[in-house]
Parts: C-alpha cells; structure tokens; sequence
C-alpha cells in the first residue's frame, strides 16, 4: 500500500467507532478513515452493505469487489480524513459460522492440482472450496439457466469428420487475433470481481497468461485496477480492453484512451448488456449476506436483493447504439470489436459500421436466457458473410461453454478466429491460483494437439467446415450424448435452505 504520509492525520479505532450511523459514517479501507456519511446514498450497492461496517474496518468487504483506487479516484479528497493507529480498532470477534467452518474444512480436502485433468474438474472443486458468494456470482446464469447449458450442450450436437493418412507429426496452434500473435486460437475473456475468487484477483490470470503466450481481456468491472493488470503484464504479452459503455461517455473516453496509452492492443465493447441479468444464484447469496429485507426497512434506494451483478453495473449506458460506433473510431486506434452479437443481422450490420470484430456471445447466459448459443450463430454467420464475400471483412470470436479443445475445433473449422473463455479460468484461479490456471490452459493446449492430430490438421488454416457435421445445431429438441461430466457439477437453481427435508 501507499508510503505512510507522516503529516497525515492519526485517529484511534474509538473515534472512528462513534461514526457510526447514516448521520455521520465513517470507514476504514487498509488503515485510512473515509467519511462516507454524503456518499451513502450513492452507492451503487446500496447504503445498507456501508452502514454494516460504519466506524469500524471495512477493508475484507471492500476489497474484492473495488478497485484499490477507487476511493483515491471518486471520493471527493476533504472526506479522506487520515490514518487510523489500527492498534486501537477493535477487531470484531467472528460470529460462528458452521458452513464457513465445513467449507474451511473442505479446503484442507481439496485433491492435488495433478488430478484436474479437465476443465471441469476445477469447476467441481471450485463448488466444494469456493465462499458461497464468489460461487454464486461466478456460476450463475440468468433466469433458469437454460442458455448457460445450451452453451455447452451444443457443441455436443456437433460431430467431426476426421480425414486420415494426413502427415500430422508436427502441429502448429499458433495463430493471429486481431493482428496480434498468439501461441494458441483461446483467450481469457473479461469476467467481472476476480477478487471475490482469489484475493490477488485478476493480475493471477495476467500471470497465467504470459506463461502461455495467451491474450487476455482486462475487464471493466476487474476488482484489480487497471493499471495493476497492466503492470502484471511482462515483455510483447498482449491485453484487450473491455468496455461497458458509461452513461457518462468522458468517463468511457478516458478509459479508453487510457488503455491505448497503456498498450492494449483491442477495445472490446460489450453490447449485450444495456442493463445486466438476473442470477438467481448470485441474487440469493448476496440476500443471505446482507439481508436485503432488512435494508428495505431503513428505506435503502438500491434493492441490494439483485446481488453482486446488478449493484455494481448501475452505470451502464442503455442508450447505446449504433450512432455511437463512428464515436468510438474517433476516440480510439485500436481494432473494435462487438461483444454480444447474437444475430446474423447485427453481424452483417458490424461489417457495415465498420467494426473490426465481433464476439458471437450471450454473456456466458447471464443475460438473456433462451438466447441462442455463439457456436450456433456462428453457423449462420459465416455462410451470410461468405455470400457476400465479406468473410475477410471481419474477424468472428465466439464464447460461452468452451470446456474442451474439440469445442475449440469446432468453433475453428465453422470458421471462428478464436474463442474466449470465461468460468474455467476463474474457477483454476479460485482454487489452485496461478499454477491452476497455467495447468488448465496447458489441458488445453494437450487436448488441442491431440484433436488436431486425431482430425488430420497440422495448422490452424487447415480446418473447415468439411471436417465437421453441425446439421443438429439449429434444432434444441435433438436428444445429446448425457453430459454426465457436467451435470455432475450443475448447481441447480433452488438454494439448499428451500429443499424440504
Ligand atoms: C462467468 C462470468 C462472465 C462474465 C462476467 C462475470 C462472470 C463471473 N462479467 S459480468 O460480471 O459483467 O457478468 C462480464 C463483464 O464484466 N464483462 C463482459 O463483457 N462479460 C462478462 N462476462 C461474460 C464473459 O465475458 C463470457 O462471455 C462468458 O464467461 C463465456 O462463457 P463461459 O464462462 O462459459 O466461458
């Protein structure tokens, strides 16, 4: 943290103690007192989760879900009221907790980081180890999840043609996104609050990247500053911006332009979100956490009850459009592309505008649920774009369900450039850290070797759509191999305190 300015201010833990109502709210974050009694309101996450840390030290609440600048960058400089002598707060005697006590428990149980040998398999352990909130927030999908399992599912109505007697002995995955060389065709995407999974947060998987020459998309809403991603980047390691567009566009410039200045190679603007979804899971987890009941008694603006997601994202523009896109040329250099383009029209609309890329995307069905899945676009898309011969126009990325290197492949051969993964990565990082999500991308990377091989291709450029029969894609009545793997990590929407024993 920041060297300890001795002209500062030193308050005891009483004083700040007495601050402790909506009349008068002082806090403490890493050993600093804010008056944050103006700012209450405010709060996109609602006055009630302050209010339970006024006069006292707030900083394990704080710190996954802000980044550590945060406060130095929004809250005005004369309610930054000095250090407090930490020796002097009173550390609250954790309540008993049995569950966080089991979980602890489970911790200790956790197999060695050798025996995930899928990606699933971190997903299984993540469920097992994970606090019940960053589980919530990071396995959710919206509604009834419906989309968030056809994403996965259908890759399984998918079927390859391998070809034979190829010369398969030297494989090359290397390949080129947006301009920018990559040692494989997967890049982490941007997923929101790394910190509520690992207490380093997102500069874990910045690590984990580099180790694998693999790009990453720096979140808006990362719970690690900006620029401690950046910083965590080494050497050529490449990064892209994700945006969510703000309602006030100077803030949006500046971060934009700002990410250009920092070397991000890509600006990724997230389209399919003008307001975020409803995650039942997350919804319930962060009800149990505050009692959202309660803060609706002392008349708290924000339904704290929407859960992580809807508390942090109230400044999203849902006024975007495509008037906005020339804006963006005019703010940036960098390649644009579109993340959360769920239709063919908007993708031959993104050629017309001019857009460097899209993203075939429902958000890892978190936001609109029944939407289709991006492998299932992406069948539409590139025939539409190889009719008009556009298909060179524009680069075409799908995410959402890619848990194997085949679901790669056969993104790939439907003509993907490559393909962004989200939950996977999140739930290596949330338990096994680094060297979990460095062994998750070798998985891949194995598995992709392998595939490539078994389908009779040595480089990326060899794959096409002959190797594959997606004729079941478009149908979502066509009985699918039983995904037992999955289904044995499936956390069903009702919470365990509503099964009636
Ligand atoms: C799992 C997850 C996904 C999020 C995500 C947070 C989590 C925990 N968040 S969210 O808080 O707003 O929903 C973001 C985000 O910040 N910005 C974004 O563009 N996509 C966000 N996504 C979507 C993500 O970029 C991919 O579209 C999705 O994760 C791909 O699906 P898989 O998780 O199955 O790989």
């Amino acid at each position: 943290r920041e060297s300890i300015d001795t002209q500062e201010p030193v308050l005891t833990g009483a004083e700040v103690a007495r601050h402790n109502s909506k009349d008068s709210c002082w806090v403490i974050v890493h050993g600093k007192v804010y008056d944050v009694t103006e700012f209450l309101p405010e709060h996109p996450g609602g006055s009630k989760i302050i209010l339970k840390y006024a006069g006292k030290d707030a900083t394990e609440e704080f710190d996954p879900i802000h980044p550590p600048d945060t406060l130095e960058k929004y809250l005005d400089k004369s309610k930054h009221l000095g250090r407090v002598d930490m020796s002097t707060v009173q550390v609250e005697a954790k309540t008993h907790d049995p569950e966080e006590e089991a979980r602890l428990e489970r911790i200790k149980r956790m197999p060695p980081l050798e025996q995930c040998y899928n990606l699933t398999d971190f997903e299984s352990v993540a469920k097992m180890v994970m606090k019940k909130t960053a589980w919530g927030y990071y396995s959710s999908g919206a509604d009834d999840e419906i989309t968030m399992r056809e994403n996965k599912l259908a890759f399984h109505k998918i079927w390859f043609r391998p070809r034979i007697l190829v010369d398969v002995e030297n494989v090359d995955l290397s390949t080129t996104m947006l301009g920018s060389k990559c040692s494989i065709p997967f890049y982490v995407t941007a997923t929101a609050l790394g910190k509520l999974g690992n207490p380093e947060g997102e500069v874990v998987l910045t690590r984990a990247a580099h180790t694998h020459d693999v790009i990453q998309m720096i979140p808006t809403l990362a719970s690690c500053s900006f620029d401690e991603i950046v910083d965590a980047k080494k050497g050529g390691q490449v990064q892209w911006l994700q945006v969510y567009v703000n309602k006030n566009r100077e803030i949006t410039k500046g971060i934009v332009q700002n990410a250009e200045r920092r070397g991000c190679k890509g600006l990724f603007i997230t389209v399919d979100a003008p307001q975020l979804g409803r995650r039942e899971k997350d919804m319930r987890s962060k009800f149990d956490d505050v009692g959202s009941n309660v803060q609706r008694v002392d008349g708290d603006t924000v339904d704290r009850s929407q859960g992580v997601a809807r508390a942090i994202s109230s400044f999203i523009d849902p006024s975007l459009s495509w008037k906005d896109i020339p804006w963006f040329r005019k703010i940036t250099k960098m390649p644009i592309a579109l993340k959360g383009v769920q239709r063919v029209e908007d993708a031959l609309k993104a050629v017309e505008y001019g857009v460097d890329a899209i993203v075939l995307s429902n958000h890892g069905g978190r936001q609109l649920d029944t939407a289709p899945p991006g492998i299932e676009i992406l069948a539409e898309v590139m025939p539409a774009l190889r009719d008009r011969g556009w298909q060179d126009k524009i680069e075409v990325y799908i995410d959402g369900g890619i848990r194997r290197a085949t679901d790669i492949l056969k993104a790939l051969c439907l003509g993907a450039k490559g393909v962004g993964i989200g939950r996977p990565f999140l739930y290596a990082m949330s338990t096994y850290g680094q060297s979990g999500v460095e062994r998750a991308m070798q998985l891949l990377k194995d598995e992709l070797e392998m595939d490539m091989r078994l389908i009779g291709a040595s480089k990326i450029s060899d794959l096409d759509t002959t190797m594959v029969d997606y004729r079941g894609l478009s149908s979502h009545v066509v009985p699918v191999p039983g995904d037992m793997l999955g289904q044995s990590t499936y956390d069903s929407l009702v919470s365990p305190s509503f099964r009636l024993s």
